[in-house]
């Protein structure tokens, strides 16, 4: 049989959703099975775990103990070719909770669309929050096929409305299949009333997705949960958070250091293996007697997780008891690990509707989810979320209550406050011939941002002065190639052009960004970047009203974002925040774009 598969998938009870789920378990003739007892089975006689041993929902299985509920629902079946588990959150008011917790170790997430309403906020949240917790494979029922008259176009206009909407996500693979589950249209079997539809049906789709890729196959990660001491015997237990080991490779054991080689490794039953990988637990020998416990993690001498207290990390707040704040100290739990920590810094609390961020925000409540970072008591032993799921991942625990209050990822370090060195040169910046700085144009597409810094630095250029431009457009050709229009690859993109601005300056040169910079998080920390380096940083607003940028229309863009052929398109349907402060605002009535640059040129002098 292969291999597992966990569906996650969300929605209220007019989705249709139960009708779904019956109707996959039914049609494919299987036993169901609520009870976790037959999870659990199913993932030990295999030597895989089963959902809870991933860390998340360890944290949770632990927290079924500590007080908070979960509502969700585990199914369970199989068809000849693999075993599924289903986990099934309702889409009531805990709904963000429910999915963060019980979805996190999910392969593929299942978003119900109704064919009559189209792409919802629920929907959208669904598909954003599974996005987030880095779930590789996303499917888009559209439901209720009978309703619309079996109807190609009504299929097509949800999947081109949708599909551009996922654009903005992190959703590497995206599939959609027209249904009726109370039909069984397309369920188990094709249909023959869709027989426009050429894809598979979703149970056939269910059975072949192919899911071993997604395994982080390549960074080999052990966390050990437990020392097992037998006479002179020493074996280290735990569950492969990553990467294949074999007997006879080279470790080594963090934060110790110290390196050594695999001896032998035994799988779940105690039957030796010749290699073991995620999510398989094992219990391995080493070839030298080194102190190892609990909490250390077994690695490639080539091949380490950051090592570090401080971390930037996304949170999902999960009890109503209390709130996060600012300053707030948790036990956390990471991996094998255990520590205290404090949250340093609320940078922003996300709209999972809009997307929007709030950066003025000061907690987090139930439900919410903001960007924090982090100061953990030990140094911590991570990978980036979406390098690694589980190394990426932790909870955080009220030690007051023993209530889980937070589930987390980590986006990186916190490299402000890492122990990653600045390297001293040896020419200071006034022994350089010439003083940089950066001028930063913000605004809408089409409000002439690219107009005013060419002639700014045909300007600059012609008076003497180093200036060179970096245009958004032109970067994203390159140095930005593998970025689109997410918030997440906005905030990327921008924060790159922000350090590359930085060196120029610092080097003498006078970079003009010209980038949309929607966010204004983003260009704050452009800004800081610049002032903590000592170097001036000029935002100048170019403050086009989008009816003039959009009767401009150079590239026909806005055209085709009012025809809903490119979504997410700032100022149309993805938010622009204007500048609160901005040194410079250009108005279309300021001139043309000659007249613009040489205000800019007055100024810099
Ligand atoms: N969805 C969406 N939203 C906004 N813009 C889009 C989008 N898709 C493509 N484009 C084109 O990309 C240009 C903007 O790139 P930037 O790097 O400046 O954008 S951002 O700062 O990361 O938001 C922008 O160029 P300009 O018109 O020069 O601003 C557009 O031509
Ligand atoms: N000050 C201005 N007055 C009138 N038209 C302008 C002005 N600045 C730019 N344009 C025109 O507006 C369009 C968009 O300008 P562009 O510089 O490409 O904008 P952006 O880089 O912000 O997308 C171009 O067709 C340009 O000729």
């Amino acid at each position: 049989m292969g291999q597992l598969l966990r569906v996650a998938t969300a929605g209220s009870v007019d989705d249709g959703k139960s009708t779904l789920i019956g109707r996959l378990l039914y049609d494919s003739k299987t036993i169901l099975s609520d009870q976790l007892e037959a999870l659990e089975r199913a993932g030990g006689d295999r030597g895989e775990t089963g959902p809870d041993l991933a860390l998340l929902t360890d944290g949770l299985r632990a927290e079924r103990e500590q007080g908070i509920t979960i509502d969700v629902a585990h199914r369970y079946f199989a068809t000849p070719r693999r075993k599924f588990i289903i986990a099934d959150t309702p889409g009531h008011i805990q709904y963000t909770r429910n999915m963060v917790t019980g979805a996190s170790t999910a392969d593929l997430a299942l978003v119900l669309i109704d064919a009559r309403k189209g792409v919802l906020e629920q929907s959208r949240r669904h598909a954003f929050l599974a996005s987030l917790l880095g779930i590789p494979h996303l499917v888009l029922c559209v439901n209720k096929m009978d309703l619309v008259d079996y109807s190609q176009e009504r299929f097509e206009e949800i999947r081109a409305e949708f599909a551009s909407f996922a654009m903005k996500l992190d959703a590497p693979d995206l599939t959609f299949i027209p249904v009726s589950a109370l039909r069984g249209d397309n369920i188990v079997h094709r249909s023959e009333n869709m027989p426009w539809y050429e894809g598979t049906s979703l149970l056939h789709h269910l059975e072949e997705v192919h899911v071993a890729s997604d395994r982080n196959l390549i960074d080999v990660r052990l966390p050990v949960q437990y020392v097992i001491r037998d006479g002179d015997f020493r074996g280290y237990a735990g569950t492969v958070a990553g990467g294949v080991l074999k007997p006879g490779d080279d470790v080594v054991v963090l934060p110790s250091g110290f390196t050594s080689g695999i001896q032998e490794i035994w799988g779940p039953g105690g039957e030796p293996v010749e290699e073991a990988f995620t999510p398989q637990a094992v219990t391995v020998r080493l070839t030298d007697d080194l102190d190892v416990s609990r909490g250390d993690m077994i690695c490639r001498p080539q091949n380490r997780p950051h090592t570090g207290q401080d971390v930037d990390a996304i949170v999902c707040w999960l009890t109503e008891q209390s709130a996060l704040e600012l300053g707030g100290r948790y036990a956390l739990q990471h991996t094998s690990r255990g520590t205290r920590a404090r949250v340093r810094q609320l940078d922003y609390r996300l709209d999972v509707n809009t997307l929007h961020r709030d950066t003025g925000a000061k907690s987090l409540s139930l439900n919410e989810i903001g960007r924090i970072r982090l100061r953990a008591q030990q140094p911590l032993l991570f990978d980036a979320y979406r390098r690694n799921r589980t190394t990426g991942s932790f909870i955080l625990v009220d030690e007051n209550t023993n209530n889980t209050v937070a589930a987390g990822m980590i986006t990186g370090p916190d490299v402000a406050e890492s122990n990653v060195t600045w390297v001293s040169t040896a020419v200071r910046r006034e022994q350089r011939r010439t003083r940089g700085a950066t001028i930063w144009l913000t605004g809408l597409s089409g409000s002439g941002k690219s107009s005013v810094a060419v002639e700014l630095e045909r300007r600059l250029v012609a008076a003497g002065k180093p200036a060179y431009l970096l245009d958004g457009d032109n970067l994203r050709h390159g140095l930005n190639a593998d970025l689109g229009f997410s918030a997440q690859d906005r905030t990327e993109n921008v924060r790159r052009v922000g350090e590359v601005a930085r060196l120029f300056a610092d080097s003498g040169v006078v970079s003009i960004v010209s980038l949309i910079s929607p966010y204004r998080v983003d260009r704050e920390r452009a800004r800081r970047a610049h002032e903590e380096a000592g170097l001036t940083f000029v935002e100048i607003f170019v403050d086009t009203p989008i009816e003039v940028c959009e009767a401009r229309d150079p590239k026909g863009l806005y055209a085709r974002a009012r025809a809903g052929e490119i979504t997410g398109f700032t100022g149309v349907d993805d938010a622009y925040e204007t500048p609160e402060d901005p040194d410079l605002v250009l108005r279309p009535e300021t001139g043309d774009p000659g007249v613009m640059a040489s205000m800019i040129v007055d100024m810099l002098d």
